[in-house]
């Protein structure tokens, strides 16, 4: 069974912690290092990115969390965790931090005020059937590097990105999910 940590000092926790129990994971939340230190992989929640960067930063969090990217940890962000992943950002501010590792550029949000909020059917790579996706003043990604794969898109332009161990989607898939983009997730895991 996995050892899956929830960035905890922010966001929406409990519905990551939910959804991985169900999967079969040993899922806790992650509030210090001791706790990262035991994970197999980490999730990333949707929540406020630049609040999440400074806790982060207070709780002395921040720089395990870029080694334990850095060196392969397996990492799922979604949507402010998507943007805490990315190497670069456009629509933030100047010196928001990030965790980065993810060799894109997410703008965040990107979809605007018309479209704050809003869910959608989406193809998502090797899953056989559609994705029900929540997005809620959701980035996307605006540029992607070479070693970026694109798994699903809405309006255009990619919401969803795998490089390597780590993988990023701009709606919430632990909000009225199925369970099967965490799956994908864990199967990242098991390697
Ligand atoms: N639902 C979300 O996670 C929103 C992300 C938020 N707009 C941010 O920039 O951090």
């Amino acid at each position: 069974m996995p050892s899956i940590g929830v960035f905890a000092l922010q966001g929406d926790v409990r519905e990551h912690l939910q959804t991985l129990t169900a999967l079969g994971a040993d899922a806790f939340p992650v509030r210090r290092p001791a706790e990262l230190a035991r994970c197999d992989g980490l999730v990333l929640p949707g929540g406020e990115s630049t609040t999440m960067a400074k806790l982060a930063r207070t709780f002395e969090l921040l720089e395990p969390l870029r080694s334990r990217v850095r060196e392969g940890m397996p990492t799922f962000g979604t949507c402010a965790g998507m943007i805490l992943l990315a190497d670069r950002i456009e629509g933030g501010t100047a010196d928001q931090e990030t965790i980065g590792g993810l060799d894109v550029t997410v703008r965040r949000n990107a979809f605007g005020r018309q479209v704050d909020s809003f869910e959608a059917d989406l193809a998502f790579a090797g899953l056989a059937d559609p994705v029900h996706a929540v997005f809620i003043r959701a980035p996307w990604v605006e540029r992607t590097g070479p070693g970026v794969e694109v798994l699903a898109e809405a309006q255009g332009h990619p919401v969803a990105v795998r490089q390597g161990r780590l993988m990023a989607t701009s709606f919430h898939p632990e909000v009225e999910g199925d369970g099967r983009v965490h799956r994908v997730f864990l199967d990242l895991v098991a390697g």
